[in-house]
């Protein structure tokens, strides 16, 4: 029996990826959670005929205590998106607050299911959730996912492009690692599972990186005020999901990159800090997945100067934004969820 949760279920991304887990055959429960529209969103849903019990709570009458009970994975995309002109760091304002409530109510209902974080700015969201399960006493950071998917699959699919066959995009496997957003997000091209063409010279190498770190401006751009990626990330979201889901009933090898804490596996950290030449508490980097949760945080391994470049432009601003999540839980002057 498996339960899976998505809070913030009725959203752009909420409902496709309720869609897609609800089509996981591994997922015996689904628990939708929102501050509107889910019992809606669950009658449709329920009629689909594969395994997953459906059911839709709202926050009264203790909804969120009843989603979340039995969960074994919680998926998090609640919150404001982007608007044009804004950064990510502009949806911490609104997003911190959410997340921080919904992390307060699993760590009292289901504090030992595995936590993926949607909501944005990532390389923030998930140090609040991380300080409020410490605060709890039930962190466990092997547990704790920022889910940087969407990036992995923008990769695949511009390399994909890029070599002239969108049907190779399933299978080209790009390292992406830093963080979720502008330049923390640093694809390693050159570890790339398919070469790039050598037609691509560096500056459309150069344009390549940058369409991958810009890729979540290109929807928003295009959606023109509507919001931003919803269902490549929800695609993204369930592709991460299923992996963890995978991973826990005990299929081996399976490697995926997401932004977590370095104290998931101190081993692995010193080896990638010394790579990075800077502390970092969090990073995304290649994680090895099993029944627990990370079993091992790669090195990043053999990289570019210009991947190094990249990196060390990262560095700074994912420290500040670990910094701003970090604080918020720390150094809150009220202590009180706002649910
Ligand atoms: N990690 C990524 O790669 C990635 C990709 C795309 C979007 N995002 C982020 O995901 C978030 C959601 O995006 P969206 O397009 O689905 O937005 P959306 O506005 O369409 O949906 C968000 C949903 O969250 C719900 N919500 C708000 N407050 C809530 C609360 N306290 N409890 C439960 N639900 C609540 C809203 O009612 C809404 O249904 C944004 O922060 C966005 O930036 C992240
Ligand atoms: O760009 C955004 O704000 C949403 C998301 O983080 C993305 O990468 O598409």
């Amino acid at each position: 029996m498996v339960k899976a949760v998505v809070l913030g279920a009725a959203g752009g991304i909420g409902q496709p990826l309720a869609l897609l887990l609800k089509a996981n055959p591994l997922i015996t429960e689904l628990g939708l959670y929102d501050i509107v529209n889910t019992p809606g969103v669950a009658a449709d849903l329920s009629h689909i005929s594969t395994p997953a019990k459906v059911e839709g709570y709202l926050p009264a009458d203790d909804g969120l205590k009843k989603t979340l009970t039995g969960a074994d994975i919680v998926v998090i995309p609640a919150g404001v998106p982007r608007k044009p002109g804004m950064t990510r760091d502009d949806l911490f304002k609104i997003n911190a607050g959410i997340v921080r409530d919904l992390a307060t109510g699993i760590a009292a209902t289901a504090p030992k299911a595995f936590v993926l974080v949607i909501s944005n700015p990532v390389n923030s969201t998930v140090p609040i959730v991380a300080e409020v399960f410490k605060k709890a006493g039930v962190y466990d950071p092997k547990r704790l996912f920022g889910v940087t998917t969407l990036d992995v699959v923008r990769s695949s699919t511009f390399v994909a492009e890029k070599i002239g066959d969108l049907s190779l995009s399933k299978d080209v496997v790009v390292p992406v690692v830093g963080g979720h957003s502008g330049v923390t997000i640093v694809p390693l091209l050159s570890q790339s599972s398919h070469p790039l063409p050598a037609s691509v010279d560096t500056a459309s190498l150069d344009a390549l990186v940058n369409r991958i770190q810009f890729g979540g401006d290109e929807v928003v751009k295009a959606k023109g005020g509507a919001g931003s990626a919803t269902l490549s990330m929800a695609y993204a979201g369930a592709e991460f999901a299923s992996k963890i889901l995978r991973a826990v009933k005990g299929e081996e090898g399976i490697v995926a990159p997401s932004y977590v804490s370095l104290e998931a596996d101190p081993v692995g950290a010193a080896a990638l800090t010394k790579e990075l030449g800077a502390e970092l508490a969090y990073f995304s980097s290649n994680i090895e997945l099993g029944p627990q949760g990370v079993v091992k945080i790669n090195p990043l391994g053999k990289i570019t100067e210009a991947e190094q470049t990249l990196i060390k432009a990262a560095i700074p601003e994912l420290q500040k934004n670990i910094t701003t999540g970090v604080t918020f839980i720390t150094e809150a002057k009220v202590d009180e969820p706002r649910l």
